[in-house]
């Protein structure tokens, strides 16, 4: 399989290295023509995925064009340009693997439905999970998973992906590998939250734990199943990015939790941080479909600049219900 990478941050940059591995080429976009040359001529990305030596089989372009001919695409760039990048790239009905994690603003939709809306005749799969990206270029053992509807694709795919140190586990189940990679990145930010403010390492865990019954109920209410928000796109994710400041989602939360504002935080950084521009969406989503989300709904709020103390205070004067309801 020929494998193109559409996006050079730190996540496209670690998939090319494991696509690479065994030594077959592979071809990776970057919008930046700098960040192509550094990857070609260098075989580093410094400004994305810092202190990794690149395997030389990748080839980076600039041009979308040069992205035509290649028996599988993985998307990823951040999850509210995707639209605009996969409209301007020769897909022709290549497979896509969406490994962007968000829906889209304004329209709502998920990275899938953006995909099938603009190359209807291209097979579409997700690949998320637990994946620092810094981790998984360092060959360090990880685990994700592979979504397709395709039964030969989906094992296709899952073997090349596949490395000794990266195993793919597969579902047919697309939607629900889709909204855990989106919720995990609002929720987290709420536990940056917890953690920057001092909260406690209780208060945290019960977020995790409340915000993986809103991310459940939302997913079973988009299509989604169960076993596949409880796999590793869902709590899988959400346990790693909930639990560490290499998370940029939960790094963003700290900065909250510290009073500073999430605009002052967002101009700080290159690199994206999805949850600020989910959850928005994610809160008209939810009350599109009569979802109950008020750790989202919370994290919302931080976003827009509520003081934490107001905000832990309504979540914890909501009233009493039973655990599962
Ligand atoms: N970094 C990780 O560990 C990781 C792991 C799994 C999934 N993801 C997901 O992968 C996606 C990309 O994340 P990343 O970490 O690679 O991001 P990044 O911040 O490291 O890099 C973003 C890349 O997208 C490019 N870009 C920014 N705006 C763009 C636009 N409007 N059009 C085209 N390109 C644009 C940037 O030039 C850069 O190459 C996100 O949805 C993220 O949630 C990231
Ligand atoms: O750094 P974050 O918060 O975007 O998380 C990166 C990955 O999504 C973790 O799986």
């Amino acid at each position: 399989m020929r494998i193109g990478v559409i996006g050079a941050g730190a996540w496209g940059t670690a998939l090319a290295q494991v696509a690479a591995h065994g030594g077959q080429h592979v071809r990776i976009w970057a919008r930046d023509p700098a960040v192509a040359e550094a990857i070609n001529s260098d075989h580093a990305n410094p400004l994305y995925l810092p202190g990794i030596t690149l395997a030389p089989t990748i080839e980076a372009v600039s041009d979308p064009a040069a992205m035509a001919d290649l028996d599988a695409l993985l998307v990823v760039t951040p999850a509210q340009a995707v639209g605009a990048v996969l409209a301007t790239m020769p897909v022709e009905g290549t497979p896509l693997v969406l490994c962007s994690k968000g829906i889209e603003a304004g329209s709502r939709r998920l990275m899938g439905e953006v995909a099938r809306a603009l190359h209807p005749d291209a097979p579409i799969a997700v690949l998320s999970g637990p994946t620092f990206a810094h981790e998984v270029a360092a060959g360090l053992p990880t685990a994700v998973t592979l979504a397709c509807e395709e039964a030969g694709l989906r094992t296709a795919l899952s073997r090349r992906i596949a490395a000794p140190h990266f195993r793919p586990y597969a579902t047919d189940d697309v939607t629900g590998a889709e909204i855990g990679g989106a919720i995990k990145n609002v929720l987290a930010i709420g536990c940056g939250v917890v953690e920057g403010a001092g909260l406690g390492q209780n208060a945290r865990a019960a977020l995790i734990a409340r915000g993986f019954a809103e991310m459940t109920r939302f997913g079973l209410a988009r299509g989604g199943r169960a076993e596949t928000l409880a796999g590793l796109s869902g709590l899988g994710d959400l346990v790693l990015t909930c639990s560490s400041t290499a998370s940029r989602n939960f790094s963003l939360g700290v900065g909250l939790g510290q009073g500073r504002s999430a605009t002052a935080l967002l101009a700080d950084r290159r690199t994206v941080a999805e949850g600020a521009f989910t959850a928005p969406v994610l809160r008209q989503a939810a009350a599109e479909a009569g979802v109950d989300m008020p750790v989202c709904d919370a994290v919302c709020r931080l976003l827009d600049g509520a003081a934490v103390a107001d905000v832990i205070g309504t979540l914890l004067a909501r009233p009493l219900k039973a655990e599962g309801a």
